[in-house]
């Protein structure tokens, strides 16, 4: 079976705030490039892990991850709410294989992907329906978060199932390295917060402009150099984590702390899971050789913005 990993930041914000004209083209033209790689490397199924941010999960029912099995794009950002293709049958075995595998995984029929999803398969897939997608959601929000070493656990068992796939598999991994946008927090938000944080499926359009005005409203603070605006990105940090997945050193994440990805990484940094899946997919796929595309730090943006590529040793 012949895969491909790409993992990339997302950040809704490139849509709303535009950069200084360099930033802005390098991070574009990266992904605009990669976007190619992808059309030339026509994938017949992409796996994508990826965070929610209190679009679709909420406290509800917080599952640490869930297979999409039919799912739709859940309108945040702009983006829509179209129906990805999901293979279902293959999403399903999927869930069986994950649960001959002792991974008490959650699956849905209905499953709401957020810009999480959406923006990586919109900048690389060149639209949120263009290949056939299994989207698995990584828990990266909503505390207590699923643990680094399941993260782990649960991409070398995705990969394993892949590995005896015959379709040409994409992996993508999305989220921020560091970064700190204002996204509430279960126990530190006042009462009707915390009601949003358990039921807020389908805001109305001025509650949903509202929310992401604030998100805007933060970026613009941060990059204005305001103190207490959001933590502050963290390169240093981000750069040993890119370094860490291209020399494929993924035993640092089995004792990687909640704790410490929050005090490196801001609340944001969480994310980080998706990328964590998605290495250890591809990993129990084989040895693999990774590039580094792009990083630049964007306050902006609220986003440490990296891009990082692989492949399997023998085909690199
Ligand atoms: O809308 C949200 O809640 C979060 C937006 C955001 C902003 C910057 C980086 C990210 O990873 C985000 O999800
Ligand atoms: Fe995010």
């Amino acid at each position: 079976m012949p895969v491909k990993l790409i993992c990339a930041s997302h950040t809704p914000m490139m849509d709303f705030v535009p950069l200084d004209d360099t930033i802005e083209t390098d991070v574009r033209g990266t992904f605009a490039a990669l976007a190619e790689q992808v059309r030339a490397y026509d994938p017949e199924l992409i796996v994508l892990f990826a965070p929610d941010h209190f679009n679709g999960f909420f406290y509800d029912l917080m599952p640490p991850f869930c297979v999409g099995l039919r799912a739709a794009a859940a309108g945040d950002w702009g983006f829509g709410t179209s129906t990805l293709d999901i293979p279902e049958a293959t999403a399903l075995e999927l869930v069986r294989a994950l649960q001959a595998a002792d991974l008490d995984i959650t699956y849905s029929y209905r499953m709401q992907a957020d810009h999480g999803f959406t923006q990586p398969l919109s900048l690389l897939a060149g639209d949120v329906t263009r290949y056939p997608v299994i989207p698995i959601f990584v828990n990266g929000a909503a505390r207590p978060l699923p643990p680094c070493r399941r993260v782990l656990k649960l991409g070398e068992e995705v990969g394993r199932f892949l590995a005896q796939r015959p379709e040409r598999v994409l992996i993508i991994g999305s989220g921020g390295l560091s970064h700190d946008p204002p996204t509430p927090q279960f126990g530190e938000a006042p009462p009707e917060v915390e009601e949003f944080l358990i039921s807020g499926r389908n805001p109305s359009e001025e509650a949903r402009d509202r929310r992401q005005q604030k998100v805007i409203d933060t970026g613009r603070r941060l990059a204005a150099g305001e103190k207490g605006a959001a933590r502050l990105l963290n390169p240093e940090w981000d750069r040993s984590l890119l370094e860490t997945f291209v020399n494929a050193d993924l035993e640092r994440f089995r004792t990687m702390s909640d704790a410490e990805i929050l005090a490196e990484g801001g609340r944001g940094g969480q994310e980080i899971r998706a990328w964590i899946a998605a290495f250890a997919a591809l990993r129990a796929c084989g040895a693999y050789q990774a590039q580094m595309h792009c990083y630049r730090a964007i306050d902006e943006w609220i986003v440490g913005m990296a891009m990082v590529s692989a492949e399997p040793l023998a085909a690199a």
